[in-house]
């Protein structure tokens, strides 16, 4: 549906991040991080608030620029921040038109696997909040992309959707998928690597220059 099974000839690692560090404002909040994801890997990302999590992913995702460190990525990848991003005056069938256009999900196949198919004519705003994480994880899937930065991907959803979520989660593994998933809940995946981030949050501020 979404990633095709990994090519015998292409390389295993998806991801490789070395020795990033970030700052925000003029706190150190990443400090010499390293990681790698081959195909079919999920990692649990751990840490307690302010730890650096969502940093970490917009960073891999290159919407900030790191301060230290290099990151090579080895095809798309789809990114799920906390923020729905939604167009509220749009269906929720149009909503994913604008992401499915830029993958090769089948969004049929998507919407049943969600359950979001009996929905697909309401305008964004007036779907629940949990119907709304579902839709944005549904432009994740629709994305094509085998690399998923997911940040708090269940916040909001009843127990049958976070079922739902590891069943896809485990399906996109199966095809050749990796991800990354930030999570303060257990989450129901098998064969997850962690990493924790500890928190630098009371570390003296260093100043950039
Ligand atoms: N724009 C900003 N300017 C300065 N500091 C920021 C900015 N945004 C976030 N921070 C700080 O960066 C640190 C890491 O934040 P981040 O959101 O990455 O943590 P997190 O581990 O994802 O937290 P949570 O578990 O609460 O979601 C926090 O100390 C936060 O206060």
């Amino acid at each position: 549906m979404t990633t095709q099974p990994p090519d015998p000839t292409t390389p295993s690692v998806l991801l490789d991040v070395r020795d990033i560090t970030v700052f925000r404002g003029d706190r150190l909040v990443l400090d010499d991080v390293s990681l790698s994801l081959a195909h079919g890997d999920a990692m649990i990302l751990t840490g307690p608030n302010g730890a650096g999590k969502s940093t970490l992913l917009r960073t891999i995702a290159g919407l900030r620029k790191p301060d230290g460190g290099t990151i090579e990525r080895y095809g798309a990848l789809a990114w799920l921040g906390h923020q729905d991003a939604l167009k509220p005056g749009l269906t929720l069938a149009q909503n994913l038109a604008l992401a499915d256009r830029l993958g090769s999900g089948s969004m049929e196949d998507v919407l049943e696997a969600l359950d979001l198919a009996f929905l697909t004519d309401l305008p964004a705003r007036l779907l629940s909040s949990g119907q709304k994480r579902r839709a944005a994880f549904a432009r994740v899937m629709l994305s094509g992309a085998p690399l998923w930065l997911l940040d708090e991907p269940t916040v909001g959803l009843d127990v049958a959707s976070i079922e739902r979520l590891g069943a896809i989660m485990a399906k996109h593994r199966d095809n050749g998928g990796a991800m990354i998933v930030t999570t303060h809940v257990p989450l129901p995946l098998d064969n997850t690597r962690s990493h924790e981030l500890p928190s630098l949050a009371h570390a003296e501020p260093l100043w950039l220059s």
